[in-house]
């Protein structure tokens, strides 16, 4: 299981401090869709440069023109880039194609998915790297989160690895680990800290016990 952070309420030059802080126990950072529309590749591009040992994710949240849209974030230094679940079969394809191009990974958001099962499924017989459970924002709001939607896709899919995001803190930790996920991500659960170094310390000693 690794642990990635997701950075999505900052600019650049915040975005690359926090990480200095908590760099030793992060295995991937995200550059969050806020800050990708906020700021754009570039976002991409400094942090890959400014740790470029780090793997870089950047949450494009691609529904159209995937092809394209990955090719650039690749250019930029993306690692891992998302596509949303709900994306047309043809645009998960030309996702998948174009990131084997450039030896990149593809990493499916099911944000919004109705069917999780079925669409599950179906993207793990298309190729994709990684398929992720999500609780967004907007339904963190009215209390929900995907637990159940991660023990769903964990007894369905085959090949993808599986990943889960959504207001995951240190106290649902624990129960994030009993689904053994193979990526956790957290964005407010860190950044939202006071000392963001040990929250994250202490989330990456707890993932590695498993
Ligand atoms: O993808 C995200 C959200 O849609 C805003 O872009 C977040 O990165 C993801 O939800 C993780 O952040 P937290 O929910 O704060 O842990």
């Amino acid at each position: 299981m690794k642990l990635q952070l997701a950075l999505d309420l900052v600019n650049i030059p915040e975005a690359i401090e926090l990480v200095k802080e908590v760099e030793p126990y992060i295995d991937v950072v995200e550059i969050g869709t806020p800050v990708v529309i906020n700021e754009g590749l570039k976002a991409v591009k400094e942090m890959k440069a400014a740790f470029p040992d780090l793997t870089v994710l950047a949450d494009l949240k691609i529904m159209d023109a995937a092809g394209y849209e990955v090719s650039q974030a690749s250019q930029a230094g993306a690692d891992i880039i998302t596509i949303l679940g709900t994306a047309e079969d043809q645009s998960i394809q030309g996702a998948v194609e174009e990131a084997k191009k450039h030896n990149k990974k593809i990493l499916v958001d099911m944000i919004a998915v109705k069917d999780i099962e079925t669409r599950a499924k179906e993207l793990d017989e298309l190729g994709v790297d990684y398929i992720c459970v999500h609780t967004g924002y907007d339904l963190q709001a009215v209390g929900k989160n995907s637990f159940e939607d991660l023990a769903t896709i964990k007894s369905v899919v085959k090949q993808a690895q599986t990943a889960i995001a959504g207001g995951i803190k240190q106290e649902t930790l624990p129960e994030v680990i009993k689904h053994q996920p193979d990526l956790i991500i957290v964005g407010g659960g860190i950044t939202s800290k006071e000392d963001k170094q040990t929250v994250a310390r202490e989330m990456k000693e707890l993932i590695q016990l498993g």
